[in-house]
């Protein structure tokens, strides 16, 4: 994992020198992904990396371990809490919304704000520190498209996102991360009690050996070749309409 954790080091360096930016920042929610890239913004860039932490309604628990995570690379850090903020423009949309809001989609519409408003908020610090916005997807994530669309999927840079879960665990041992962080289930915390493995119906295991070519069930192979069709769109940049009367061509 050595080498591993030194070519993404080095690999932020040019990104951000390219970029000509200053420093990195990443989301910090105390699970495993954040966790690893934290210590390795901190290793890119020692006097120009900052963890966040956001709760929202968040499980107590995993804002302690956030906070263990950056104290264990001595990461710069602070906090800013998005519950107020996510409860004033939640209620508004739903007040709005009136009659035609759908009870049914409550819960996504509500988790889908929480990443959203991480996400406004990382890019505010960036533009005001002007540093990049570090992305945490590892490739089983990004292969089932299970996160948020220009959400915590919304990144300047995706230092993990060709490592299985299995690779991000060792490389999060490697580099020191807590061991009750290494060893916590992975959730998006975006609702109570939530699992990525529940909500998905498959588990990382199963993704992983997918990924590495090797047999799964026909059950787990059903469901990730479903997720990854059903969202080939948060992959891709938008479909664009061209309408053929004008010269003007943007790439
Ligand atoms: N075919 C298509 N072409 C273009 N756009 C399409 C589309 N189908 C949907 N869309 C758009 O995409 C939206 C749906 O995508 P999206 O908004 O992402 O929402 P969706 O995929 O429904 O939900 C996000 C999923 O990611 C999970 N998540 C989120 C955040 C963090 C984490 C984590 O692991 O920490 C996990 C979350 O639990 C949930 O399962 C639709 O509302 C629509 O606007
Ligand atoms: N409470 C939070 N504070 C700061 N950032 C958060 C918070 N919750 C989520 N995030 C950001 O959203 C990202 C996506 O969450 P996700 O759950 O996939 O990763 P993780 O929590 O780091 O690891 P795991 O998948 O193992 O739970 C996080 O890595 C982090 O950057
Ligand atoms: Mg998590």
């Amino acid at each position: 994992m050595k080498d591993t954790a030194e070519a993404i080091v080095a690999w932020l360096r040019e990104q951000v020198e390219a970029a000509n930016a200053k420093g990195l920042v990443v989301g910090v929610s105390g699970g495993l992904d954040s966790a690893v890239v934290a210590h390795l913004i901190k290793r890119a860039f020692p006097n120009d990396s900052l963890g966040v932490m956001m709760p929202l309604k968040s499980n107590p628990v995993d804002m302690e371990d956030a906070g263990e995570v950056v104290e264990s690379c001595d990461l710069q850090s602070l906090t800013i809490d998005l519950t107020a903020t996510h409860e004033t423009m939640y209620s508004e949309i739903r007040k709005r919304l009136g009659n035609t809001f759908n009870q049914q989609n409550d819960r996504m519409a509500d988790a889908n704000l929480r990443a959203r408003l991480r996400m406004s908020t990382l890019y505010t610090i960036a533009t005001n520190h002007h540093y990049l916005v570090v992305g945490t997807d590892n490739a089983a994530e990004w292969y089932m498209g299970y996160f948020t669309k220009y959400g915590d999927g919304a990144a300047d840079l995706q230092p993990i996102i060709d490592l299985t879960k299995t690779e991000v665990r060792e490389l999060a041992s490697y580099l020191g991360v807590p061991s009750q962080v290494v060893e916590k289930k992975p959730s998006a915390d975006l609702w109570a009690g939530q699992t990525d493995e529940a909500e998905m119906g498959t588990t990382y295991d199963a993704i992983d050996a997918f990924l590495k070519g090797e047999p799964v069930s026909e059950a787990d192979q059903a469901i990730i070749d479903k997720m990854h069709r059903n969202t080939a769109h948060k992959r891709t940049i938008p479909n664009q309409f061209h309408t053929k009367k004008r010269k003007i061509t943007a790439k």
